[in-house]
């Protein structure tokens, strides 16, 4: 069955709705009319224009992830649905950020996750699935001592899949660790139908400025100069929309109890990466030849540097027929212009620090 027929009608309660992933999904599920419930932080008020277009068509409940009342009061309504579906994707997700504000991050995502899955237990809900809302970064570092328990392919790239061993480096990979944990715990505790999805760097319109391919497309499109921190880490980065599909098809076809890893499938160093947003935005007229300078004061603790990497996405695309669409230069032809036709959002106003 196809992922509108799935949809049509169908309960579905958002977390982080108005944040960027979460955005682009509410904007297909109502395309697919979906009966789409979007969990947002009552102090957000800049990131709800990022779903203010779609006023008429969902239910906005306004809440916080730290507050179990609030977060039971916003999931009430599901008592009165059958298959209901809960993506949560409601985080504290930069990691550097994680580290100036780490009580923060550890309670929005991990008390945030536990207080979904305890009100899923109290208010004995009927739900199909789910979905919390992993990321890559829980594998940290391939160093020497998880190495031996790697995969590696033929040309001697590691493989990140379902059976690779964790080694978080930052205080948001460890908090996003432990809600999957604790998602799995509610699965097998309460036969709650639980997945976690592992996503890779998602980029596209709408992604905060403070990620990289943003703090490079503002700066390029404000200035003559791009300032950057470390270019050495290589990344697989996926267009925002292939995400969102992969969501859907976990939370809709991904068996409860068990962990879907995705990405785009090949790898890019962040300098490389910065030199294809540069050359795509010159061919497209945005800039001529902004000069990239790299500080120290930006690198990060624990940045995550793996080494050449494949994501292993076989079982997804095996149990669903998940593949990302999207190559890198649409996906960022798609996203400079989204930036360049939306200067009023953030135009002198970024801290790129
Ligand atoms: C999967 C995962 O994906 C994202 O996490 P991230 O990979 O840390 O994302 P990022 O865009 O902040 O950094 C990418 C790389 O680029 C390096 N880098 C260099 N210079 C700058 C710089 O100036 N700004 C930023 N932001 N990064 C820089 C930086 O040090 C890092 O090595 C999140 O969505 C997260 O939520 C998530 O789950």
């Amino acid at each position: 069955m196809n992922l509108e027929t799935q949809l049509s009608e169908r309960a579905v309660f958002v977390t982080g709705a108005d944040g960027f992933v979460g955005s682009h999904l509410v904007d297909t599920l109502v395309e697919y009319g979906a009966d789409v419930h979007a969990f947002v932080r009552a102090t957000s008020s800049g990131e709800l224009n990022n779903i203010r277009h779609q006023a008429d068509s969902i239910t906005v409940h306004k809440g916080d992830l730290r507050d179990s009342h609030s977060v039971r009061k916003a999931l009430s309504p599901l008592k009165d649905t059958s298959e209901a579906l809960i993506i949560h994707l409601g985080a504290q997700a930069h990691v550097g950020e994680s580290w100036d504000r780490p009580y923060e991050t550890v309670d929005t995502n991990v008390r945030g996750t536990l207080n979904l899955l305890q009100a899923v237990v109290d208010l004995d809900l009927d739900i199909a699935k789910f979905d919390t809302a992993g990321t890559s970064e829980e594998y940290g570092n391939v160093v020497e001592e998880v190495r031996e328990n790697h995969e590696f392919d033929d040309n001697g790239r590691v493989i990140l899949s379902e059976r690779s061993p964790v080694n978080p480096k930052s205080v948001y990979a460890t908090s996003k660790l432990a809600a999957d944990f604790l998602t799995m715990n509610y699965y097998d505790a309460y036969k709650i139908p639980t997945v976690t999805t592992r996503m890779f760097n998602n980029y596209g319109p709408r992604q905060n400025p403070r990620y990289i391919t943003g703090t490079i497309i503002t700066q390029a499109l404000e200035r003559d100069i791009i300032e950057l921190g470390n270019l050495q880490p290589k990344r697989d980065m996926c267009y925002v929309q292939d995400g969102v599909r992969g969501h859907l098809h976990v939370a809709l076809e991904g068996n409860p109890g068990e962990q879907y890893v995705y990405g785009y499938g090949e790898n890019i160093s962040m300098r490389d990466w910065t030199n294809l947003i540069l050359e795509v935005g010159a061919e497209h007229g945005y800039w001529e030849d902004p000069q990239i300078v790299q500080s120290d004061d930006r690198y990060r603790p624990g940045d995550s540097d793996v080494e050449e990497l494949r994501v292993g996405h076989e079982k997804l695309t095996e149990k669903t027929g998940w593949e990302p669409r999207t190559t890198w230069r649409e996906g960022l032809s798609r996203t400079i212009e989204w930036y360049a036709q939306n200067k009023q959002k953030w135009y002198g106003r970024v801290d790129w620090r």
